[in-house]
């Protein structure tokens, strides 16, 4: 079988005093691991139409990224502390959550996707979770060495019978963490996958669809070497696979 397209987010970034648009080659190896063809749709300032890629993809990746979604998209102020932003992938990327749902592409979003995945349909982010009473710091540490940044931090509970439990099992796994904000208002729509031992939503899934899953973690980091991060991205490239053949999974209303 010709390998399935998988449709991955990127970022706007600065180099060498040009906007370029583009990012992390982890996730790009990560869903290659799994048999995918990643292909990346640009950030970029002029607006672009993503119909013909959708309709050549069997998935969609929603990438994480050191920017946050602007608070003016869930209703917030803009302040210093809720950036940086890239205005341009907010633009590109939540369009494109929702053309990947109506359209039942399976649909993975990791750390700043998850993010975007809660405000696409309505929901809030916390601006930073470790200042809410009660909360652990969830930021990685500010290390030059990604294996120490990156590295497994703490546990994640899945919802006992839920679709990352379908995945992973019941038990806690570790997970790394490297995000400062996380989701305050659940959007309609979602359901809770896992939360962190101080209660952090870590995963969710789009309720009544196929595949359509958001982890807080990394695990296109260590998928090479992490059962459970493995696991989530050969789940996610069963469903693009499947999706691929033309088995699609009705959307339940
Ligand atoms: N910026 C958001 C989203 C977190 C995220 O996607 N982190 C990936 C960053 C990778 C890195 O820092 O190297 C937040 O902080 O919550």
């Amino acid at each position: 079988m010709v390998q399935p397209m998988v449709i991955a987010s990127c970022d706007a970034i600065v180099h060498n005093g040009l906007a370029w648009s583009g990012g992390p080659s982890t996730y790009l190896s990560a869903v290659a691991l799994a048999g995918c063809l990643p292909v990346q749709l640009p950030t970029i300032t002029t607006p672009i139409d993503p119909t013909a890629l959708l309709d050549a993809a069997s998935g969609v990746l929603l990438t994480g990224a050191r920017s946050n979604v602007h608070p003016s998209l869930y209703g917030a102020a803009e302040t210093e502390e809720a950036g940086p932003f890239d205005p341009d992938r907010d633009r590109t990327v939540l369009p494109l959550i929702r053309a990947a749902l109506d359209r039942k592409l399976p649909l993975l979003c990791i750390c700043r996707g998850l993010q975007e995945l809660n405000v696409a349909l309505g929901g809030t982010l916390h601006v930073a979770v470790h200042e809410v009473p009660g909360r652990d710091d969830h930021r990685g540490p500010s290390d030059s060495d990604m294996d120490a940044r990156f590295a497994l931090r703490h546990t994640v509970a899945p919802a006992p019978g839920g679709r990352l439990a379908a995945i992973l099992g019941d038990a806690e796994v570790k997970v790394n963490s490297v995000h400062r904000q996380a989701i305050d208002r659940l959007a309609d729509g979602l359901e809770v996958e896992a939360r962190a031992p101080d209660g952090t939503i870590e995963a969710v899934s789009v309720r009544g669809a196929g595949f359509a899953l958001g982890v807080q973690w990394h695990p296109e980091y260590f998928v090479a070497s992490d059962g459970p991060s493995a696991a989530v991205f050969d789940a996610f490239a069963d469903a693009v696979r499947a999706h691929a053949r033309g088995a699609r999974p009705a959307r339940a209303a």
